[in-house]
């Protein structure tokens, strides 16, 4: 790759891209997050050597939210196995937001879909192991700086506590995951970790590397230091596929074709395996909760340099 040609791309690209910033709106569901300067958006891009290519605001700092669910699968996945986890929790898209209820009550047995949508999520927070809270937060922060390389990587307590004191919804969907046996442990700390975990804080540049370590199969490409058991990279890669953007992971798929995973704030993680990482901030969304320019930037991408995988 021709790494001067590829960052005026990557310029030209986002331009292009920020005249979708004002087709959406930022999310107002958590009070915090309202907060955002809508018209912001970022894009860093990491490749295997570690070089970072990077434009717009990519070095604002945003809260992982609905990202963070497949660092918890992971240490979830890694202490527990995979049979223990997909039996709280199964491996099918769901089509419906990411914060519905319905298929909870109407799908026997009543284990969530998936976890990427919150009831899955929530599932997942459950099953990491700890002392206390701070140990189980912990399993996710300590691999997020390592494979960052970022050690200053942290929960953002202000994005924390607004959803803390508004998410009767992620509270509804947690009691009904105890009422029906999925969830064993106490249901408030449980959410306590699950709303920490998103709202752990990055910038562009911090989710890019993420992405390039999935796409490498769960190491650093650099030093060869494994962070992810290559299966379970698998496993998130796949997720990310048929149930990353949510219910809009059918259309992202055929018109982007790269794995990602997107999050309220408005950021979006890609993975284009074998080659980079993306780590994209937009945040404004459109209506299933998902960046509107962060997506037509991928989309975009995907185009200019043929990153689709299928
Ligand atoms: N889609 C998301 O990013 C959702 C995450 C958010 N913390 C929630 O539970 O609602």
């Amino acid at each position: 790759m021709d790494k001067a040609l590829a960052a005026k791309q990557l310029e030209a690209v986002l331009k292009q891209a920020s005249a979708y910033t004002g087709k959406g709106s930022v999310a107002s569901y958590i009070p915090e997050l309202a907060k955002e300067d809508p018209g912001q958006l970022g894009v860093s891009i990491c490749l295997p050597d570690g070089t970072l290519l990077s434009a717009g605001d990519a070095d604002v700092r945003f809260t992982l939210q609905s990202i963070s669910k497949i660092f918890s699968l992971i240490i979830a996945l890694c202490q527990n196995g995979q049979k223990q986890v997909f039996e709280r929790v199964g491996k099918e898209p769901t089509g419906d937001p990411f914060n519905s209820i319905i298929k909870l009550e109407t799908i026997k047995p009543h284990k969530p879909l998936n976890p990427m949508i919150n009831a899955g999520a929530i599932a997942v927070a459950g099953m990491i192991q700890g002392k206390n809270i701070e140990e189980r937060l912990n399993s996710i922060v300590d691999m997020l700086r390592k494979m960052t390389g970022n050690p200053s990587i942290c929960v953002n307590e202000a994005v924390y506590c607004s959803e803390k004191r508004t998410a009767d919804r992620n509270r509804a969907l947690a009691w009904f995951l105890k009422d029906s046996g999925i969830l064993t442990t106490d249901v408030e700390e449980t959410l306590d970790l699950y709303f920490q975990h998103c709202a752990i804080e990055v910038t562009a540049k911090d989710v890019a590397r993420m992405g390039m370590v999935l796409a490498a199969d769960g190491i650093n490409p650099q030093t060869g230091e494994r962070y992810v058991p290559e299966e379970v990279a698998r496993i998130c890669k796949t997720f990310m596929v048929t149930c990353g953007m949510y219910n809009a992971s059918g259309e992202f798929a055929i018109d982007v074709g790269i794995p990602a995973k997107s999050g309220v704030a408005g950021g979006i993680m890609a993975t284009v395996p074998h080659k980079m990482g993306i780590g994209v901030f937009g945040p404004t969304l459109d209506d299933k909760g998902n960046s509107v320019a962060g997506v037509e930037l991928l989309r975009l991408l995907s185009q200019e340099w043929k990153l689709g995988i299928f």
